[in-house]
């Protein structure tokens, strides 16, 4: 890690929790990581795709995760994000462990505290843009706050459109859809895979212009994966990750900072 890693990326030994069911919940951490790895595969095929990562992401941040390719990026987001457990080490959501839960008990918690945004939109082709936003309510068995989908879908720019089937949408269009979905509910943190990958210029700047929004004036957490310096430019910090651990973080980079630093990893 470089010098500019502040207090809140330092290697979780403050935090300190050995036993995930006695791990103290700190309110202000959307998401926490310690001494996280991950091992794929034994022997002549082990892959050692995360080393020993810690990582504390306060709530009401946006993170981006960059790094070059195979460098551990999603695995790190789908440990995070409870959709996959660490080898070893510890994961919390909101202040619940994660990583100790089978995967019945993941989901739970998943449809509690997390929204997904993911670069194919993963909307459901058969069910109307508002049945889509408010599957994840539906699935956590939660009563939706009216007041609230309002002014989501209001943001999104979807008002007129809730009727709709996916398909009657454009990208931009169905990636908003997306975002309102992932937001409904309110989650603790919100997980971007690549969302602009498929959008053209303007349509990703709409999108991430939204994203930079839900933190700054809704509160949101927000943690993106993405190859794109001028996507990681909207966020607060960006994580480069290197050949499974954190290898800097930045902070407020710009775009052109962010691609001069990734070009070194690319030499
Ligand atoms: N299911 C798996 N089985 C075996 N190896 C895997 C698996 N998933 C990922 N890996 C390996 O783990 C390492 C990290 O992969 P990961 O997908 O996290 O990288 P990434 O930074 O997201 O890459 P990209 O930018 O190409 O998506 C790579 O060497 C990859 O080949």
């Amino acid at each position: 890690m470089t010098a500019s890693v502040t207090k809140l990326f330092e290697r979780a030994t403050t935090i300190g929790p050995r036993h995930p069911s006695t791990a103290p919940v700190d309110e202000d951490v959307a998401v926490q990581l310690t001494e996280v790895t991950k091992t794929y595969g034994s022997g002549d095929s082990r892959v050692d795709a995360l080393q020993t990562v810690s990582l504390r992401i306060p709530r009401g941040r946006f993170l981006a995760i960059m790094g070059r390719s195979g460098s551990g990026k999603s695995t790190m987001l789908h440990c995070a994000a409870g959709l996959d457990v660490p080898t070893t080490g510890t994961v919390s959501i909101g202040g619940t462990t994660v990583s100790n839960l089978n995967e019945t008990q993941r989901t739970v918690i998943r449809r509690q505290h997390v929204g997904f945004i993911f670069q194919s939109y993963n909307l459901i082709p058969s069910l109307s843009v508002e049945d889509n936003i408010t599957l994840p309510l539906r699935l956590a068995d939660a009563k939706p706050d009216r007041e609230w989908l309002a002014a989501v879908v209001d943001r999104v720019g979807l008002t007129g459109y809730l009727r709709r089937m996916p398909s009657e949408l454009s990208g931009g269009q169905q990636q908003r859809a997306a975002i309102a979905r992932a937001v409904a509910s309110r989650p603790d943190v919100i997980f971007a895979d690549e969302p602009t990958g498929a959008l053209d210029l303007s349509t990703a700047t709409a999108v991430l212009d939204l994203l930079r929004e839900l933190v700054s004036e809704f509160g949101q957490t927000v943690v993106m994966v993405t190859h794109d310096p001028l996507a990681a430019s909207y966020a607060d910090d960006t994580v480069v990750m290197l050949d499974g651990r954190i290898d800097q973080v930045l902070r407020s980079p710009d775009a052109a900072t962010l691609a001069a630093v990734l070009g070194g990893y690319h030499r």
